[in-house]
């Protein structure tokens, strides 16, 4: 076995255990991406962006190429959630300039023709990108994996792709509760095991992304996101009862009440609209925050990027606390504004 540092010094899992830290620990959704011009370099040895997910020398080089240049105190598995219905025997697929595409279901007999049957074969190549990237991560760095919530990769595999009100998905959840249901649980069971391979494979935390949570009224948003986040946590817990989670329930609004007292996860990702004191009475006390700068301050850079940090810093920083964005970096960030953020933070 190659060198395995231990978990518990790294400042993120300090700060997920509850600590206080003197300088919140910082790593940025989408931290890896079409921002960086090494990036686009390896993206263009692939096949495809698909290939480059599937291919660990790949999918190692571009997790690396941020850790490299900015120094963040967490890596984040490269991959995409849209690999797990992939697994699961759904066609999917990138257009350039598009985005992601699917082979819709269209009724709950289409999902007759998903399974675990060959799942994690499927996904080997990801474990085996998570394991060398453990033994390649400069010591200090803690190693993320992910996977989308049930909701949001339900979303993309009942609209075929990205959607803007999700009413063919809702439409599912509202006609046919049964059928969606199937759908639901299917990707809580795929789900957990898939993050369970990560841990063993050596991620040190695991993310899960509802990015697409804030779209439900409140009874739906329990049922259709809390409680599959729930038993996700739960399954995990069952089995690596020490490995934290960090939930990041976009746009749900006062419902960040719930998810921090009932999810189980010992994190809980903010996105940009949530209220920073409000935050920190109502939720700090149970939960580590994550958050929450806009990612357009850090298009903007200058003073603008200057004063969120600082705000973010005062109402947060007294507690439990990650520097993050409150969603995934964009592809015209400049470079050299997320070195302006990284002195920032660590002043
Ligand atoms: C909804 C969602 C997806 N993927 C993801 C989410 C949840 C987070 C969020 O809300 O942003 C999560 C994701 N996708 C990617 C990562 C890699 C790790 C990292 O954060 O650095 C992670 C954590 C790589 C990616 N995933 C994708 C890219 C861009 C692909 C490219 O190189 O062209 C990257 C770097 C493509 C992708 N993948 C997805 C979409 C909608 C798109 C197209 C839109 C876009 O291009 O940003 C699905």
């Amino acid at each position: 076995m190659a060198k395995r540092v231990k978990s518990e010094n790294k400042l993120l899992l300090r700060a997920l255990r509850g600590e206080t830290l003197p300088h919140p620990p910082i790593w940025l959704m989408r931290q890896a991406g079409r921002y960086l011009p090494e990036y686009m370099k390896t993206r263009g040895q692939a096949n495809g962006f698909l290939d480059l997910c599937y291919t660990p020398d790949l999918a190692v080089e571009v997790t690396l190429q941020p850790i490299r240049r900015y120094g963040f105190d967490a890596s984040i598995l490269f991959s995409d959630i849209l690999v797990v219905p992939h697994a699961l025997g759904q066609k999917v697929w990138f257009e350039e300039g598009v985005g992601p595409k699917l082979e819709a279901l269209t009724s709950g007999a289409d999902l007759e023709s998903l399974g675990l049957d060959g799942f994690h074969e499927h996904l080997a190549p990801v474990y085996e990108t998570v394991g060398r990237l453990r033994e390649e991560l400069p010591a200090e760095t803690a190693l993320i994996g992910f996977a989308g919530a049930p909701w949001t990769v339900a979303s993309y595999m009942l609209e075929g792709g990205s959607s803007k009100d999700f009413g063919t998905a809702k439409t599912w959840a509202y006609s046919r509760p049964e059928d969606f249901r199937r759908v639901i649980e299917l990707l809580v069971e795929a789900t957990s095991s898939y993050l369970i391979r990560q841990i063993e494979a050596g991620a040190e935390v695991v993310q899960l992304f509802d990015s697409w949570a804030g779209v439900w009224p409140e009874k739906d948003l329990r049922r259709w996101c809390l409680e599959p986040c729930q038993k996700i946590i739960a399954n995990i817990k069952a089995v690596h009862p020490d490995i934290p989670v960090i939930l990041f329930p976009r746009g749900v609004g006062l419902a960040y009440l719930d998810f921090a007292r009932e999810s189980g996860a010992q994190g809980l990702g903010l996105d940009t609209t949530v209220p920073l004191d409000w935050a920190r009475d109502h939720l700090q006390s149970q939960v580590t925050l994550q958050g929450n700068l806009d990612p357009i301050k850090l298009v903007a850079g200058g003073d603008a990027l200057k004063r969120a940090v600082a705000d973010i810093r005062e109402a947060l920083a007294g507690g439990p606390f990650i520097f993050n964005l409150g969603h995934g970096i964009v592809p015209q960030t400049p470079p050299e504004h997320v070195e302006q953020l990284m002195k920032l933070v660590r002043a």
